[in-house]
């Protein structure tokens, strides 16, 4: 059994990722990770903080000279943020001469930090966090809320990634489909992993120049109007075995697994796995993969419509699944709401935040993928070191029939 969670605040001193349940001999450094954090900045449209936001990581237990050794994986991500938040986000409590004292006024010159946050954000979690846990000032729910959290989960995608390469040779890729309305073109290729590179040169992240030119455009004059913006990301997965998931439980399923996964991504609003809402309207006879043997007589798909699975568990095909982001809530020409201290209109909190946050989003979709295959792969496959899940997985493929074969 696979199990992670994250810890830590936007403005607190680090966010922390812990894993537990990965095999000893996962290869996976420090830099690793970084490289992995410093993808996740990238992309048209993010603001001020993802400029100077360094991602300072620390593996704090679980690998060894670079080698998993099968303990839980603990990482740091120090936030560079904190100096400027060490006493209105102290964990311990402070004077109110010296919280008064940090009234030092935020980037934007609006907000001062120390202020508690009243004008609850429409389509951020403000309000209802607010209601829910008793607090009469936003700060403590949109701290926790905030997207920065995903970059723990990044960091133990990574982790989860190496495992996919080194064990079973599964690889992903991510790429941008959509940003508001400008989007690659339907009939795109899809990306491969060693196109990673070359996607990640892009400003939003795409292999297509005229879409990117386009989304760039959208992101560019959504900025000019004060606005924010939502779209579409893709993860494709390459080399899976067939039968990581189940038909037998709907909480087994791996479509159902990814769904969770990529919906508990923040502002994510919609999955699709596979052609998903476009095959709700096509005829049963355009909309499945029919089969066929090829001269070797190995089982061929003709079509990857279904993205990949079949009956909640992959079929061994390349797994597609895109997921729909909302724009972003917090927008500049701020949206009208309330004060929470009173019965005046007021407009929403607004400090520095992103007009578009698509392309990292597609990193993090990326990551979520990871895990929710490893988590199935561990199931499949057990073993304590790479080296035993490899001979399982090996010896399972080679246990289906030659006339079962999909490869
Ligand atoms: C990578 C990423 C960056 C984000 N950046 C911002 C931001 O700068 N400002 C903002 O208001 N929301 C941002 N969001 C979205 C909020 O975190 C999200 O809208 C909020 O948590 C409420 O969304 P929910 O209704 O899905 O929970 C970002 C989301 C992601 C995935
Ligand atoms: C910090 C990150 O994203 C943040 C996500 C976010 C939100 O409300 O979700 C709001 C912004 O934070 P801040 O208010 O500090 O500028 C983003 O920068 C990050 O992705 O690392």
């Amino acid at each position: 059994m696979l199990r992670w969670l994250t810890a830590g605040e936007s403005h607190g001193p680090a966010l922390l990722a812990t894993i537990e349940g990965l095999p000893a001999g996962i290869e996976v450094t420090t830099k690793d990770v970084a490289a992995a954090l410093a993808r996740r900045r990238l992309g048209f449209g993010r603001g001020a903080r993802m400029k100077f936001e360094q991602d300072e990581v620390e593996f704090l237990g679980g690998v060894r000279h670079g080698v998993t050794m099968g303990s839980p994986v603990a990482i740091r991500i120090g936030n560079t943020e904190w100096p400027k938040w060490e006493t209105v986000m102290s964990p311990d409590p402070v004077s109110d001469e010296a919280y008064a004292a940090s009234d030092d006024v935020n980037a934007d010159k609006e907000i001062a930090r120390n202020r508690p946050l009243t004008r609850p954000r429409p389509g951020h979690a403000d309000l209802v966090g607010m209601q829910k846990y008793g607090f009469d000032d936003a700060r403590p729910v949109l701290e926790r809320a905030s997207a920065r959290e995903t970059a723990a989960r990044v960091a133990l995608g990574e982790v989860a990634a190496r495992f996919l390469e080194q064990a079973y040779g599964i690889r992903l890729v991510s790429h941008t489909v959509a940003i508001g309305g400008a989007g690659v073109a339907e009939d795109a290729p899809l990306p491969t992993p060693d196109q990673v590179e070359q996607i990640d040169g892009d400003p939003v992240r795409t292999l297509d120049a005229a879409g990117s030119a386009a989304m760039v455009a959208e992101v560019e004059a959504a900025k000019k109007d004060g606005d924010t913006l939502g779209g579409v990301v893709e993860v494709v997965a390459y080399g899976l075995p067939p039968g990581l998931g189940s038909h037998v439980h709907w909480d087994r399923r791996l479509d159902a697994q990814l769904a969770a996964a990529l919906m508990g991504i923040q502002a994510i609003k919609g999955v699709e796995v596979g052609d998903g809402f476009r095959t709700a309207a096509r005829r049963g006879s355009a909309a499945h993969d029919e089969m066929e043997r090829d001269a070797d007589g190995v089982i061929q798909r003709r079509t990857g419509r279904a993205g990949g699975t079949e009956g909640g568990m992959s079929t061994g095909d390349v797994l597609r699944v895109r997921a729909a982001m909302k724009p972003i809530s917090t927008v500049p020409r701020a949206l009208d709401t309330v004060d929470t201290t009173g019965a005046e209109a007021a407009k929403a909190i607004h400090q520095r935040s992103d007009v578009c946050a698509v392309p990292a989003a597609g990193v993090v979709a990326e990551a979520m993928v990871a895990l929710v295959l490893a988590q199935a792969c561990v199931e499949k496959f057990g073993g304590d070191s790479v080296a035993e899940t490899a001979r399982n997985h090996t010896a399972y493929l080679a246990s289906i029939p030659e006339a079962m074969r999909t490869w």
